[in-house]
């Protein structure tokens, strides 16, 4: 089962995600333990200070590398494997699917939710193993960017997804965007589903997906064919679709 540990000084903003949907029904499932803890708690004085003057002034507040270092270190288990510890941070590596898989193969995750203007350096060069940002944005607290990438972690995790719902055809998982969707009625207003859906041919529509996938990044994200090695039939495809235009 994974560990989840969430270092954060707003805890509960996450009773919410952790409550609601797939992440709360892959903790009845038994596949992932979720542990938020105000770091607050660890710190050595009697006020409770987390954050304090930058060293060289200027503007905003720094966390103090204790809280952190103490809080992190009562979380790693004794005969433990090194845990991830990771730092929501808009200066980390832009995250991604193929990082969600990456982490999705941990046993222990530790999350570090900053606020105010930064962290200790010593903080990133001592404790943590991954700095995250999920964009080129800035956002208040590393709360939201947690949970997006525990949300995206956890739906990967064995067992979580039912066959139906399987990660495996989700956009980037191939490489690509994933192919349209259509439901009942077949025709809503006149607008008809396409007729290679309806045909009841299971090749025919296994044809029309891998093309209109194809297709949809080819249109919207060509950056993700950058490192995608053409075939023959997508050469066809993108001459008809040139010509067509
Ligand atoms: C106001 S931001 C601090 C920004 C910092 N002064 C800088 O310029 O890099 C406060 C906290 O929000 C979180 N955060 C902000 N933007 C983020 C992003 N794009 N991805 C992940 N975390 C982010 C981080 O935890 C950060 O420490």
């Amino acid at each position: 089962m994974m560990k989840i540990d969430v270092l954060s000084l707003f805890p509960a903003m996450f009773t919410g995600i952790f409550g609601e949907s797939i992440l709360k029904k892959a903790n009845e499932k038994q596949a992932v333990t979720y542990n938020v803890i105000n770091f607050r708690e660890f710190a050595d004085n009697k006020h409770g200070q987390v954050d304090d003057y930058p060293y060289g002034g200027g503007a905003g507040m720094v966390l103090k590398p204790q809280p952190i270092f103490d809080a992190v270190e009562s979380l790693k288990g004794e005969n433990e494997l090194k845990p991830r510890v990771i730092l929501m941070c808009p200066q980390g590596e832009r995250y991604t699917q193929s990082k969600a898989e990456e982490l999705a193969k941990e046993e222990h995750l530790i999350f570090i939710c900053g606020h105010y203007e930064g962290y200790d350096e010593r903080i990133r060069e001592h404790v943590v193993t991954d700095e995250i940002s999920i964009g080129d944005y800035v956002l208040t607290g590393g709360e939201l960017g947690a949970m997006v990438v525990i949300d995206s972690v956890v739906r990967l995790l064995p067992g979580v997804l039912g066959n139906e719902d399987s990660p495996v055809k989700d956009s980037f998982s191939s490489g690509l965007l994933e192919h349209p969707h259509y439901t009942r009625p077949a025709d809503f207003r006149g607008m008809k589903v396409p007729s290679e859906l309806i045909s009841g041919n299971h090749r025919l529509i296994e044809e029309w997906r891998e093309k209109e996938s194809f297709r949809r990044t080819f249109e919207r994200r060509p950056d993700l064919l950058g490192n995608h090695t053409l075939s023959e039939k997508q050469k066809q495809w993108i001459e008809e679709w040139e010509k067509s235009r």
